[in-house]
Formats: structure tokens, sequence, C-alpha cells
């Protein structure tokens, strides 16, 4: 399926929440497999809902700095994504997409010029680039915030390099990023959520449709 602009929620915990997503009209979800976030799923009920989704909407686990086990385990699955938001490498990001012969999302922090030139070192080894606001230095986690980065960054990359952006958008500031940024895509968690990790159907409603009005 082709769709001008990709949306992403991430963070789902619920089979409710999930099919609410769909039916909203979400192109790919995300499910959190990572135990210091507040949207963290366990193996067993990931299992439920990647199986729940197949074939009704692409799915993604995030993983942050996954050994190979996790790895493994997680392919098992048969997830349409792996989302790597840790601080692997391009070889490591090359390594985890031949093992487990998945599709790869690398996020990379943006919080300075320099960071935008890391960008260019992962787009041979990951199959999309999605950037997000740097955390917070005590942060525990390395996303999922709800902090915004100065986009105005982004006028340094290649305009025909297509990328995902993420990092605090909301129902109230997504059709200003999409005609400002020009993403290929748009990923949110908090910004769709009542209190870290409680997604809100209405939110995530308002979203999908405030971003498929910007086009
Ligand atoms: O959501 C989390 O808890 C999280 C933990 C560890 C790595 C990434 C995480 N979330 C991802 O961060 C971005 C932006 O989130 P937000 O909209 O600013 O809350 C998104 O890709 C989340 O999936």
């Amino acid at each position: 399926m082709t769709t001008p602009l990709e949306i992403k929620i991430c963070g789902i915990k619920t089979p409710e929440i999930l099919n609410a997503t769909i039916d909203a009209g979400a192109d790919m979800v995300g499910f959190m497999h990572f135990v210091r976030s507040p949207r963290h799923v366990g193996l067993e009920p990931l299992a439920q809902l990647i199986s729940e989704a197949r074939g009704r909407v692409q799915t993604c686990v995030v993983l942050v700095n996954p050994d190979n086990s996790c790895v493994a385990e997680i392919a098992a699955l048969g997830p349409d994504w792996i989302q790597l938001h840790g601080p692997e490498t391009p070889h490591r990001v090359e390594a985890i997409r031949a093992e487990a012969g998945v599709e790869i999302i690398k996020a990379l922090p943006i919080g300075t010029a320099a960071d935008v030139g890391n960008v260019q070192a992962f787009l041979d080894v990951a199959d999309r680039i999605l950037l997000d606001a740097k955390a917070p230095k005590s942060a525990e986690r390395p996303g999922g915030h709800g902090v915004a980065f100065d986009w105005s960054l982004l006028k340094a990359l290649d305009p025909d390099q297509p990328f995902m952006l993420s990092g605090g958008l909301t129902p109230d500031s997504v059709a200003e990023a999409i005609k400002t940024v020009r993403p290929f895509g748009v990923d949110v968690s908090s910004g769709v959520e009542t209190a870290p990790g409680v997604k809100d159907i209405k939110l995530i409603k308002a979203f999908i449709d405030n971003a498929r009005a910007a086009l």
C-alpha cells in the first residue's frame, strides 16, 4: 500500500487501543520492548498484539541496543519492522538487520547540526531513518519524552532523502510539522496519551486526521 504520508502510532500496549488505532487509519503501530519504558510490553502480550495486527497494519517493535538473543526472540514473532532506538553503530545496525531478516528503522537523536551529520552513516544499513529529539541528559530512556527539536536543523539534509519525524509531536503540532519539514512519515507516542503509557483514542484519531488534512 502506498500512502503519501506514513503515520506511526507508537507505544501501544492493549488490543483495544490497537484495534481503535487501526480503525482510525494508522499505517504502522509501534510496540515498545524496553523495560525502562512506561510503554513496555513483554514477550507474551507482544506476540498477541503482533498476531492481532498482522495483515491489517504494519507492525514495528522498538528496541534499545538489543543483544542477539533479544533480536532473535523479537524476529521470531514476525513483526514487519524493528526500530533501533539506542546508541547502535552502523555496523551493529547492519548485523541486526542480517540476523533478524526484518526491515530496520534506525532512530537518530537530533539536537545539533553535528547530529544531522550522523545520518549519512546509516543510510546504507537501515531501511528507514527516524529523526527524534535528543533525550534529556538525566533521562532513563532515549525516547518517548514528548520533547520536540529544532526542525530548522533538518535543512542541512539532502532534500531527496526520505525520513520519518518524531519528538514531541501532538495533534496540535503535527500539521505544522508536516508543512514545515515535509517528512516521509510522522511518529508519535506521548502526544496521544493522557499520562505516560496511557493512550487516548480521541487524541490518536485527532493526530491522524490532522496529519492527513495537512497534505
Ligand atoms: O516511548 C518510550 O518510552 C521510548 C523508550 C525508549 C526509546 C524510544 C521510546 N519512544 C519513541 O520515541 C519517539 C518519540 O516519542 P514522543 O512522541 O516524543 O513521546 C517515538 O519513536 C517513540 O516510539
